[in-house]
């Protein structure tokens, strides 16, 4: 079916010049004279739905029924989303034609090109509500902001709100998923990181690979995740969006947006593995979190409280670092550069990662055994000690810090940016976090590394591990209940529970060190790892990178700031249509 069209359309008493060329939907106001007015001009990927009649959607669904008109809806960007990455809104025009044949015609043509232009659309949508993420607005923002443009889009939702942390992810590798495109969380990093180990652990399930074998290359998702922002940092959302906003995020879901994600895989060596794709820290964050954790009530205020609680106690610890660099000619940390909608080094990762995509990995071997990727380079070993130790898949940013952990990180690349910062001085230290906070260089620091990189492996050194638990050993026994309820309260995921009565587990074991240092104001020598906002039980790791594991409904950040400089709307429009087209 040829998809053009073109002819005259009203809109209230004026005519309007439409044309459909297959890839853009365009509206050129005529005046009496014949001469072109203003045009709008709209991608057709970017349209969200045309429907019969005068429709409106807020407050509720309405519909005038009259044969001769149609209304599109479509995504308007708003200048409103700080500056970087632009807010969406949903546009809405109404055409009225001069035949009812004619407006047949507009929106059985207007349907075909979405579905050609857009084919990752979804159509069926399983969503997660955690009602107790970020300020415990989950349910709210979802019936109230979303659902009504799922519905006006012709998404079926199967909605399920949790009842318990882990409910989704033991959901998704559990149940029957037929019939879905994609998973979408409402909530923060903690219901993403559910999803992305709930369909991670599925699909290597269904294709018979062993996850907990770093040597594994672990099968690409089928499944689209989206994330409906509803948590207290929502980084992988405004490191992929822009901005965290619901509405924008819903949109970007409507269209089938498709932006892949590397995803790190944690491995320790009892064989259980863990997923991270914006922050798995030692020392430092896995300090504050682990800080954060005793101050749930205080909701996202939480983590900037036990910044400066652990920023004060002023630590730092020993650690053996190696690390695998990723290739220096392809990008680097330090290249000034940013991974945005389009991104040039992502697409061609895709080549590079997906040659003919017929490996499906190996069969499981032994524990830190050599990876494949071995052969592609040297490792490179340091020890010493450390204030923190950051390993990001991306650049991390967050409205905490606009640019995030590493701002030249890419989202799609296969490498993660590997962040060593050694032990300094207090003010050092403070240089380096406020950094994040602004557009100067937090790498521009002479106790500071960067390494871009495609496997890490870290320890502690042999003795400080051992000794760390027998001093613990004899503390706990010791420990009033007011400090084992510190101790209790440690696990993210287990936070709802009280583990007072429980057994000492590897995970409480784990995390007792910082918590005893932070009660009894012992200095401890071992830290916690944060894994994208949870605390792993476990010091010692490896962990490799997997280029492209899962894929968003997203398309990455989009430059406002030039957007907004440019002094045509249109010129604004060509700009995402170009993006959107790379
Ligand atoms: N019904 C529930 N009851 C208790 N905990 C839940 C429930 N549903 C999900 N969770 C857990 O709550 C944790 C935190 O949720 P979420 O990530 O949505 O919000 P947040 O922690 O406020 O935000 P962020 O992760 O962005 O900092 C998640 O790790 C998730 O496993
Ligand atoms: C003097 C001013 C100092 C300001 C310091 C700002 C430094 C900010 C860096 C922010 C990096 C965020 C990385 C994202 C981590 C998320 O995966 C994770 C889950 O939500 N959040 C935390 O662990 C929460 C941990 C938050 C740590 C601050
Ligand atoms: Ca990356």
């Amino acid at each position: 079916m040829d998809l053009g069209l073109e002819s005259s359309l009203w809109v209230g008493n004026k005519r309007y010049r439409a044309v459909l060329t297959g890839w853009h939907f365009k509206w050129t106001e005529v005046d009496k004279k014949n001469r072109d007015k203003k045009t709008v001009l709209v991608p057709v990927a970017e349209v969200a739905g045309v429907e019969e009649g005068r429709v409106e959607i807020l407050p509720q669904k309405s519909v005038e029924d009259t044969d001769k008109d149609f209304t599109v809806f479509y995504v308007k960007r708003s200048s409103g989303g700080g500056s970087y990455g632009l807010l969406w809104r949903l546009g809405r025009i109404q055409f009225s034609c001069a035949s009812r044949v004619l407006r047949d015609q507009w929106t059985k043509h207007l349907r075909a090109a979405l579905k050609t232009h857009s084919p990752l659309r979804p159509h069926r949508l399983l969503v997660f509500i955690n009602p107790f993420g970020g300020k415990k607005k989950g349910r709210q923002i979802y019936h109230s902001l979303v659902a009504p443009l799922f519905e006006l889009a012709g998404i079926s939702s199967h909605v399920i709100v949790t009842e318990r942390a882990n409910q989704a992810r033991d959901h998704l590798l559990k149940k029957d998923l037929t019939g879905f495109d994609g998973v979408v969380c409402v909530g923060g990093d903690g219901m993403f990181s559910e999803l992305l180990h709930g369909l991670i652990g599925r699909t290597q399930q269904e294709a018979g690979l062993c996850e907990n074998d770093p040597a594994v290359a672990l099968q690409p998702c089928p499944l689209h995740i989206g994330i409906i922002p509803a948590g207290s940092t929502d980084c992988v959302c405004f490191a992929t969006v822009g901005v965290v906003d619901p509405v924008t995020s819903a949109l970007h879901i409507i269209i089938g947006d498709s932006q892949p994600l590397d995803v790190c895989s944690v491995h320790d060596v009892s064989a259980q593995v863990r997923y991270s794709v914006s922050l798995l820290g030692y020392g430092f964050y896995g300090d504050v979190l682990a800080e954060s954790e005793k101050h749930r009530w205080m909701g996202p205020l939480r983590y900037d409280y036990s910044g400066a609680v652990v920023y004060l106690s002023n630590r730092s610890y020993s650690g053996i670092v190696q690390y695998l660099p990723a290739d220096p000619l392809l990008s680097s940390p330090r290249d000034k550069t940013r991974c945005l909608a389009g991104c040039s080094v992502c697409s061609r990762s895709t080549e590079r990662l997906f040659p003919h995509s017929s490996d499906s990995g190996s069969l499981y071997s032994s524990h830190f055994s050599q990876f494949s990727t071995d052969s592609e380079g040297e490792w490179v070993s340091v020890e010493g000690r450390f204030r923190c130790v950051s390993l990001t898949c991306m650049s991390s940013s967050c409205a905490r810090s606009p640019l995030g952990l590493s701002p030249s990180a890419h989202l799609a690349d296969g490498t993660g940016d590997l962040i060593l910062v050694w032990d300094t001085h207090p003010l050092g230290f403070l240089k380096f976090l406020y950094r994040h906070t602004s557009t100067q260089d937090q790498f521009d620091l002479p106790f500071v590394e960067v390494h871009r990189v495609k496997a890490v492996r870290f320890s502690v050194p042999s003795g400080r591990e051992e000794q760390e638990y027998e001093e613990i050993g004899g503390f706990s026994s010791e420990i009033d209940e007011g400090q084992r309820e510190c101790v209790d309260t440690v696990s993210r995921n287990g936070s709802q529970q009280h583990l007072a009565q429980r057994a000492m587990t590897s995970e409480r074991k784990a995390a007792t060190p910082f918590l005893c240092g932070l009660c009894c104001k012992k200095s401890p020598s071992v830290s916690v790892w944060n894994c994208d906002g949870e605390i792993l039980p476990f010091t010692k790791i490896v962990c490799k990178i997997h280029g492209q594991l899962v894929r968003l409904y997203a398309r990455g950040i989009e430059d406002g700031a030039a957007i907004r400089n440019s002094e045509e709307r249109d010129e604004c429009q060509r700009i995402c249509i170009l993006n959107s087209l790379k």
